[in-house]
């Protein structure tokens, strides 16, 4: 392809300050989104997908701080850095945080997070507020973006919007609110949306409602998406391509195709062994030996080797780099199962993983 990715996420890492430790929330991710995909993000709780999709567009508040990477959206600099002396500090093209603000997010990039009323205002209805945001990024006249929003709420399943649209946010229940936030982002129509777990909180009927409008959407207008979930059964769904994200980094990168049926990293195997999926039997589900060590204190060398059912000695030191595993597909895995000797001279070890198996 000759196309330039619309987003690219390179060495990406950001940190919050603590007491006495630092936590590691994103360490050094890198991936790209094409015109037209949708991007899913994928991984268990505290792996780091709400603070990586925060740092792309900026919405990092202290304690925390983006220390280090390059985001660039349509060649435009979001996140950059170079070396004065031995510190790293901001490039002088990177964009100011109120232009991002004001130029990126909402007409360019729409981003719904996992709280609705972070992004709603609870003076305002709840139609004055979609509608707001549509004449902000189109420009439409206020009747047209009126009847625009409606169409829009009625789209993500709010029954009876011409009367929803003057009720307040604290009238709406949580799922209904975020809908609403779904129905801003798609209003608006920008050419990349960040979703972050919009769906979880929804019954399965509304979710699949919603997945089916992102469809749509993105067939209509080629408007990429990032999707955060831990669902893997809603990445087979409406996903491109996947990113696995295991404790600020991500370990397997591929198609949803090469994720699901040519799974490289045994984290990835696990998380799809510990979700319901409609081609396996329920009692085959087995949850995730251990748990997720602190972002503060990552395992030296891989950082899932405390709980991989596949560890050896050398997993204890070697921090495995994405190893391309595909056929020039983009399908890369980090760990050295493949392809490094150190892996096959050394011997199995016992982890979270093995140790649950021998109890059975
Ligand atoms: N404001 C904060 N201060 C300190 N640590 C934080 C803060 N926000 C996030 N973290 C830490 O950063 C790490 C990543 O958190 P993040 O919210 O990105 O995970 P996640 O993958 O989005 O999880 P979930 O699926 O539960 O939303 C966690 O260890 C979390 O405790
Ligand atoms: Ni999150």
């Amino acid at each position: 392809m000759t196309d330039q990715p619309l987003l690219s996420v390179d060495g990406l890492k950001t940190q919050f300050y603590a007491e006495d430790a630092v936590v590691r929330a994103v360490d050094g991710i890198s991936f790209d989104v094409e015109p037209g995909e949708i991007v899913g993000l994928v991984g268990e709780s505290g792996a780091g997908k709400s603070v990586a999709v925060r740092s792309i567009v900026r919405m990092i508040a202290s304690p925390g701080e983006i220390v280090a990477g390059e985001v660039t959206y349509d060649g435009l600099t979001l996140v950059g850095f170079e070396t004065d002396g031995d510190e790293l500090v901001p490039r002088s093209d990177t964009l100011s945080e109120s232009a991002i603000r004001e130029e990126v997010r909402g007409n360019e990039i729409a981003v719904v997070f996992q709280d609705p009323m972070e992004s709603l205002n609870p003076v305002y209805t709840v139609g004055h507020q979609v509608r707001e945001f549509i004449q902000l990024n189109r420009d439409l006249s206020t009747a047209d973006a009126t009847s625009e929003a409606i169409d829009m709420l009625r789209k993500v399943g709010i029954p009876r919007p011409e009367s929803r649209y003057d009720d307040y946010p604290h009238e709406f229940s949580g799922g209904m609110r975020q809908r609403v936030l779904i129905a801003m982002a798609l209003g608006c129509e920008p050419r990349l949306i960040i979703a972050d777990e919009p769906t979880t909180a929804l019954d399965v009927t509304v979710e699949g409602q919603i997945l089916d409008l992102v469809a749509d959407v993105q067939a209509e207008f080629g408007t990429s998406f990032i999707w955060v979930t831990h669902d893997m059964g809603v990445v087979a769904e409406i996903c491109d391509r996947v990113n696995v994200m295991y404790l600020g980094a991500i370990v397997e990168r591929g198609t949803v195709d090469e994720i699901f049926h040519d799974t490289k990293h045994p984290y990835t195997e696990a998380l799809l062994g510990s979700i319901p999926r409609t081609d396996r039997e329920i009692e085959t589900l087995e949850p995730i030996a251990g748990t997720m060590p602190a972002a503060t204190d990552p395992p030296v060398g891989c950082r899932f080797h405390t709980r991989c059912p596949a560890a050896r000695e050398a997993c204890r030191t070697v921090d495995p780099p994405a190893i391309d595993v595909g056929e020039g597909s983009g399908h890369t895995a980090a760990c050295i199962k493949h392809g490094d000797d150190a892996y096959e001279e050394s011997s199995p070890i016992e982890t979270a993983a093995t140790v649950v198996s021998q109890d059975e």
